[in-house]
């Protein structure tokens, strides 16, 4: 049974083989990930989980195609993939302090090309930084991209007092939910 990583992620794919899965082939789908007006963050990150799984899926008849997406939202606000500096600053100032949501979406199309959906809310609680923390966390330049402009598998783990979840989903794909969706298309896993 042929496995579609629908991912560009290398990390997604290293969630993965935590669980002891292996893609026989990555093919990212290339989406326009804007928002919607007014689209809610879990709404969205369902979307474009389900829209990047059915773009690649067109492309691999007979296969089982696994997409996922990661949204760093704090009420109603979706925070960007973060591509400046000073964009990765308000992030950062925005979660100073605070929790926030990271809500991480998967689908999973089956041979018979049934779409599966599951998405992980979690929590992340970020100590109060000041601005020597902040400017330093910019230094790093791990927020290059990332949604709501940390990475929590790098040094933002220093600044994150506790979270409530998952972290492979907050990394970006819930394993747990991975494993019982491939399980569930009859994918060989343990
Ligand atoms: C909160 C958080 C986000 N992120 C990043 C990963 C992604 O860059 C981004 C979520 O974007 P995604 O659109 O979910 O994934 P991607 O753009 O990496 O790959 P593709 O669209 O091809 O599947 O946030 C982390 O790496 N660690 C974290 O702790």
């Amino acid at each position: 049974m042929r496995l579609i990583l629908a991912s560009a992620s290398p990390r997604r794919c290293e969630l993965l083989g935590q669980i002891g899965a292996s893609p026989d082939a990555v093919d990212p789908a290339d989406l326009d990930e804007t928002p919607l007006k007014g689209e809610l963050p879990a709404a969205y990150a369902a979307r474009v989980a389900a829209e990047k799984g059915a773009l690649v899926a067109a492309r691999h008849p007979g296969a089982l195609i696994l997409s996922g997406d990661t949204v760093v939202a704090a009420g109603r606000r979706i925070l960007p993939k973060t591509e400046s500096e000073a964009e990765a600053r308000q992030c950062l100032q925005l979660l100073s302090g605070r929790r926030h949501r990271v809500l991480s979406a998967i689908t999973l199309i089956d041979a018979e090309g049934k779409a599966r959906h599951r998405l992980s809310t979690n929590i992340v609680i970020f100590k109060r930084l000041d601005r020597t923390e902040i400017e330093a966390y910019l230094a790093s330049q791990e927020w290059h991209g990332k949604a709501g402009g940390y990475a929590i598998q790098g040094r933002a783990a220093g600044l994150i007092r506790a979270i409530q979840g998952s972290h492979s989903a907050i990394m970006g794909l819930p394993l747990y939910e991975t494993r019982a969706l491939l399980k569930a298309a009859g994918y060989p896993l343990d």
